[in-house]
């Protein structure tokens, strides 16, 4: 509780996150949660981590399809986005989300303690679930991973490029790399357009102090693909401008899971859970499907 007189924490928007469901990070950080609860026992938890300049509040339809199977679906918005405190898309090391991801793991699991828990990443969100998973590699019934980061897009990160980031950070760690361009988000522009007009997103510039942090993501990533072991589903368009579908291919094709599905989207663009209705409508039903096929059998409830 704050001191007495203290004025509420508010969120970046000025609401009081009295008002809000929420969790203090360990760094004192407040942010925002989401939480959809089925009406009977849950049979699973599922996690769900946002990309980078966006909020949790997208994937609202995964996450209903999922309470709809008795699925307990909880998210939060990551440090510096949307309804969280921190700096704008920026954070001090990358293991921060990670971090954070456990504590709110952690926290469900308490409440939970019986249910498989499952995690579902998109980009940058994918990467924070590949990490996380890795760092509890024993603890996730199955990972599903939609147009993950795991490899930088070759054109857009080029030696040069790399090196010239590098040299910058140190220099001018706050100056724009350029920020997401919104045409490779969807094939539907009505997606484009609410990605555009949702002010709890970010639309400015991305800092080369956070482009360094996705790049050591990426570099962690690329050491820990061959100890991977737990079950996962990845699903990625080729027309990916974003986040390279090869590094899915790779992480594919070089992890040491037995349980793994890669499901290719022709034409697809960045985030498919967003893309052209039938796509959308396919990725739903796979990341449904995939999930129930991968909890307990006895997994029908919690104990009566
Ligand atoms: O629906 C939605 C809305 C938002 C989007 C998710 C966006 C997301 O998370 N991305 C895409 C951009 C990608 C940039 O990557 C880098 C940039 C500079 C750098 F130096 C090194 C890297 Cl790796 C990181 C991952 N999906």
């Amino acid at each position: 509780m704050p001191e007495p007189g203290a004025a509420p924490r508010r969120s970046p928007q000025g609401v009081p996150y009295t008002d809000l469901p929420h969790i203090v990070n360990a760094d004192g950080l407040h942010l925002f949660c989401r939480y959809w609860e089925p009406a009977g026992p849950p049979r699973a938890l599922v996690f769900i981590a946002h990309g980078a300049a966006e909020h949790c509040g997208p994937y609202d339809e995964i996450a209903q399809r999922l309470k709809e199977l008795s699925l307990l679906v909880f998210a939060h918005d990551h440090v510096g986005h949307g309804q969280s405190e921190g700096d704008r898309v920026n954070v001090k090391d990358f293991q921060v989300y990670i971090r954070d991801s456990l504590q709110h793991i952690d926290l469900m699991k308490s409440r939970h303690p019986d249910l498989p828990v499952f995690i579902v990443g998109h980009s940058m969100g994918g990467a924070i679930a590949i990490l996380t998973a890795c760092e509890r590699p024993g603890d996730f019934a199955g990972v599903v991973l939609i147009a993950p980061l795991v490899q930088m897009n070759p054109e857009s990160a080029t030696p040069f490029k790399v090196f010239m980031a590098k040299l910058l950070n140190h220099m001018v760690p706050s100056l724009s790399m350029g920020s997401i361009d919104s045409k490779w988000i969807s094939r539907d522009k009505r997606q484009v357009e609410a990605y555009d007009t949702d002010e709890l997103n970010y639309h400015s510039g991305l800092r080369i102090s956070f482009g360094m942090q996705l790049m050591a993501a990426v570099d962690r990533i690329e050491r820990e693909i061959p100890s991977i072991s737990w079950p996962f589903l990845l699903l990625h368009g080729d027309t990916d401008k974003l986040c390279d579908i090869r590094g899915s291919r790779m992480m594919y094709e070089n992890s040491s899971s037995t349980d793994k599905k890669i499901k290719i989207y022709e034409g697809g663009y960045h985030a498919l859970h967003h893309d052209l209705p039938d796509v959308a409508e396919s990725v739903l039903k796979e990341v449904t499907t995939w999930i129930t096929e991968h909890l307990p059998a006895t997994a029908s409830s919690e104990p009566q």
